[in-house]
């Protein structure tokens, strides 16, 4: 409904492909932070959960302000998450939030990817479901490939996956489709090096950042895979170069599945404000289609 009222009915697609809605009071958690997508859906967003911490201190949204650290609960499409901001009663810093259960839905699952050949990928569910795959399947470097070409490899698989695999989450609605594909540079063993990751999402997009929900679906993937231990920290960067910090905080289950909750802490800057107006005789402003 918010989306609509910001860019009319869908008629294509808009440059504007999200809005993150921010409302207080919602089933007992301090916020609801929904990423809405043009396609109708809503998934959840680490990236946003980590921006809106910040914001919603500076606009003195939180209620319970406490130092060094001021906790927030916030209703997410996959259920509730719970972030931390700092705050040193002046400014704020980093924020880090506690996920969902994330679980390892398949190991090694090899497919017949179009115009790749034999391609095996875990799928794993961090807040929504993803393939994880190293780039150096498909011959591609990730740090050196073309994004493009790192975007159509990731693409092809998220394609073949929606048409092929039959996922389910045993506690969530709406969470149980392939929301995209993550290509890594493979280092999964533990260690304090940083290790590269791009996230492709919903329609072919590419996540700038490390993104959240597949940060945490990576770190909870080394951990059933005996490459990280509870609390081990692995540092994770995005294809703009920003990093998330991840690590397992605790052993969980997710219906018949054994899962972690996961921790990412990342920081977000502001970089301006907007107001959007729609006055009513303003046709062209609900949105326009050139084809
Ligand atoms: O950080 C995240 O979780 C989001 N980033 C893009 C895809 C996800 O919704």
């Amino acid at each position: 409904e918010y989306r609509k009222l910001l860019m009319g009915e869908p008629r294509g697609h808009y440059e504007m492909f999200g809005a993150i809605i921010v409302s207080p009071d919602i089933e007992s958690c301090d916020f609801a932070c929904i990423f809405i997508h043009n396609e109708g859906y809503a998934t959840m967003c680490g990236d946003a959960v980590i921006s809106l911490m910040r914001y919603a201190m500076k606009k003195g949204l939180v209620k319970n302000v406490t130092l060094p650290e001021t906790q927030v609960n916030i209703q997410c499409p996959c259920g509730p998450v719970t972030a931390y901001v700092t705050y040193d009663g002046q400014s704020t810093g980093a924020v880090r939030f506690q996920s969902v259960p994330c679980f390892v839905f398949q190991t090694d699952l090899t497919l017949e990817v179009p115009s790749y050949g034999q391609i095996t990928v875990d799928i794993v569910y961090g807040g929504a479901f993803y393939a994880i795959v190293s780039a150096g399947q498909y011959c591609l470097d990730i740090r050196e490939s073309k994004v493009s070409d790192l975007r159509a490899a990731a693409d092809a698989t998220t394609d073949i996956l929606r048409k092929q695999l039959e996922l389910s989450h045993p506690e969530t609605e709406g969470v149980s489709f392939v929301y995209g594909t993550i290509l890594t540079d493979g280092n999964d063993d533990y260690s304090e090096e940083i290790t590269d990751t791009m996230c492709v999402y919903a329609e072919k997009q590419v996540d700038r950042s490390p993104c959240g929900s597949g940060t945490s679906s990576r770190i909870a993937l080394q951990y059933f895979k005996n490459k990280v231990k509870v609390n081990q920290s692995r540092t994770f960067r995005g294809p703009s170069g920003d990093v998330f910090t991840a690590k397992v905080v605790k052993e969980v289950n997710c219906g018949k599945y054994r899962a972690v909750v996961t921790e990412v802490k990342g920081h977000g800057y502001f970089c301006g404000n907007s107001t959007f107006t729609l006055e009513e005789n303003d046709v062209t402003g609900r949105g326009f289609l050139l084809q």
